[in-house]
């Protein structure tokens, strides 16, 4: 089964393409976001950790029916100074390894249902290293800044201008992301396409569809089944994908810090 990475930055549309890989292209997706959400309610380890930690230095942390004020606690965490930094990671600490767990627990299950793909809908999938279990990853990218916190605030309207740039600015920047993807996954390895999200979102779906077509190319016959039927393969299949992935960043990263060096 291949697991297809996708990400972007905030509100560069990896929701709109996850909706269309499910509805046009059958893709199961299993959504970061939802599942961050999920490891948070009431009641879960998660939930208290989070209380335990912010409360006490965070007014208005809780609603009166004890769920999170997400949006408190997003101006608690975003932001590039030291201290959001600081609580961003701890948040991070807490909420990232339970995700990590639902994640691959989905995906055991899509992996047994005999799926020729699943997708991993993740904002943080580069920062996480997510990326290194993936055989193909998406990018959603918009390329005016402006265009994305437009869509950002317009869908989020209790966000205040200011609250939107932190939120962009706690983020690898998405050049650095379709760049990563370019070279890690793209080229002649036909592993990594970035979407561009510049247009209407019929331009999007067609964008979409045609790097579905490029990573669907067989992948979908006789090899999905016998990855399925014999999963010590899958496992070898798997490790191998890891380390060239591991290896192509190290590369990547390593001429990154000479070219730096020389400027
Ligand atoms: C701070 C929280 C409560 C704000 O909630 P809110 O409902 O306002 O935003 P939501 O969760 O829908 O996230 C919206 C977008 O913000 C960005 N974002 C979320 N968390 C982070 C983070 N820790 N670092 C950078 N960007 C982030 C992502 O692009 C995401 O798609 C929430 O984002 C959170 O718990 N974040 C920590 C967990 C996390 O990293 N989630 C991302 C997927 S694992
Ligand atoms: N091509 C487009 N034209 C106009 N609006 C768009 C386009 N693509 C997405 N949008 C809108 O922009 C907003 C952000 O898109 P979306 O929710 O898909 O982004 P996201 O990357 O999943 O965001 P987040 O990181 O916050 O989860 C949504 O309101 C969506 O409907």
């Amino acid at each position: 089964m291949l697991l297809i990475g996708l990400t972007g930055s905030i509100s560069t549309g990896k929701s709109t393409v996850s909706k269309i890989l499910s509805k046009d292209h059958a893709l199961p997706i299993i959504d970061a976001d939802q599942l961050a959400r999920e490891v948070v309610e009431v009641g879960t380890p998660g939930h208290t950790s989070i209380v335990r930690y912010f409360s006490e230095s965070t007014p208005g942390l809780l609603n009166e029916d004890g769920t999170l004020n997400r949006a408190v606690l997003g101006r608690r965490v975003f932001g590039d100074d030291p201290e959001r930094r600081k609580d961003r990671g701890v948040l991070n600490g807490i909420v990232h390894p339970l995700v990590r767990k639902e994640m691959y627990k989905a995906i055991a299950y899509h992996y047994l249902s005999g799926a020729w793909a699943v997708v991993l809908d993740i904002p943080l999938l580069f920062e996480s290293s997510f990326d290194l279990i993936c055989g193909a990853v998406l990018v959603v990218s918009v390329s005016s800044p402006e265009v994305q916190l437009g869509r950002l605030l317009a869908r989020d309207a209790h966000l205040t201008r200011e609250d939107a740039e932190k939120r962009v600015a706690s983020q690898m920047s998405i050049q650095e992301k379709v760049e990563r993807c370019d070279r890690v996954f793209g080229g002649a390895r036909g592993r990594g396409a970035a979407i561009s999200n510049d247009g209407s979102v019929e331009e999007l779906r067609k964008g979409v569809t045609s790097a579905v077509e490029g990573l669907k190319a067989g992948r979908d016959g006789w090899w999905k089944w016998m990855l399925w039927g014999l999963p010590p393969v899958a496992g070898v299949v798997g490790a191998r994908v890891l380390a060239e992935n591991w290896w192509r960043r190290e590369c990547w990263l390593k001429e990154r810090e000479r070219v730096e060096a020389k400027l």
